[in-house]
């Protein structure tokens, strides 16, 4: 195998939506770069860039593109709606398209844009077995036996979602950890509280496995809103009130659409000296 250097220095976008912000490298044409050192040290908010999550675009043989998650703790993450959203609005800008495919960990998923600007994702079917989401042993799902019994709800990345009275009131930092590393959950979960607005409207706040509170969560408010449907709660289009604004999901029959905003903040270079000391 052709063994090709790093290279020195490596470029990348800084994107956000909702919110919920990432570190974005573009490693088409090249061999990847990214490692959990470097989503580490980059997510680092002081000595780095910071971000909720860094995704890595590669090629790709049957669609447009390749695209993996990291966490800020260097973890990675199977599923990541918000970026998936950011970096398809990036792509389809580049291909003058206003829809394209995309392979990620998930599989195939499919991105468009919305007159309005927006964009959308089809983050795929719910994952509702237990073995799937996963957890350490068969239990409902639905209704797991944790006090505030929570649900279970995966989109490639496993969820814990809480109905509560008042999501706001929630201690996160309090409550989140403690769920993240339940023995339930184990390969970590993100952890979500909820409350109904109505029966179209969610307030939900979130606790991410691997980057603690952030301001958004794309596969957690589908993950959200799926257990809110069948809990009888919602119905299957539901808008969502995140703490960094609003997105909105619709669970149709070919799989889980989440909708939003998204925001090209700026570019910039990693230098040589940040790379050199990883
Ligand atoms: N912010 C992301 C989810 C990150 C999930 C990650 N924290 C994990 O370990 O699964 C989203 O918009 O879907």
């Amino acid at each position: 195998m052709e063994n090709r250097k790093a290279p020195s220095q490596i470029a990348f976008m800084k994107m956000h939506g909702a919110g919920n912000d990432f570190v974005i490298i573009d490693s088409r044409g090249r061999d990847t770069v990214v490692t959990a050192k470097l989503a580490q040290a980059l997510g680092d908010r002081h000595r780095g860039t910071g971000f909720d999550q860094l995704a890595e675009i590669s090629d790709s043989q049957d669609t447009d593109f390749t695209l993996d998650f990291w966490n800020s703790d260097g973890s990675r993450a199977g599923a990541c709606g918000n970026a998936t959203r950011c970096v398809s609005d990036y792509m389809m800008h580049e291909l003058g398209s206003d829809a394209l495919s995309l392979t990620t960990q998930r599989g195939t998923l499919h991105a468009k844009r919305l007159p309005d600007g927006r964009v959308s994702v089809n983050m795929g079917h719910p994952q509702r077995d237990w073995s799937e989401i996963p957890l350490s042993h068969a239990v409902d799902t639905l209704n797991l036996p944790l006090p505030g019994t929570p649900a279970a709800v995966g989109m490639g990345n496993p969820h814990c979602v809480f109905f509560v009275k008042d999501a706001e009131a929630v201690d996160l930092p309090a409550e989140g950890p403690g769920i993240e590393h339940h023995p339930l959950f184990p390969q970590r979960t993100n952890v979500e509280f909820a409350h109904l607005i109505a029966p179209d409207h969610l307030r939900m706040r979130v606790w991410e496995r691997g980057a603690g509170i952030t301001l958004a969560c794309g596969s957690g408010t589908c993950a959200t809103v799926v257990a809110a449907h069948l809990r009888g709660l919602t119905g299957r289009a539901v808008t969502v009130e995140a703490d960094g604004g609003t997105l909105q999901v619709d669970w149709r029959d070919d799989g889980v659409w989440l909708t939003g905003p998204t925001a090209h903040v700026f570019s910039g270079t990693l230098t040589p000296a940040f790379l050199a000391a990883l």
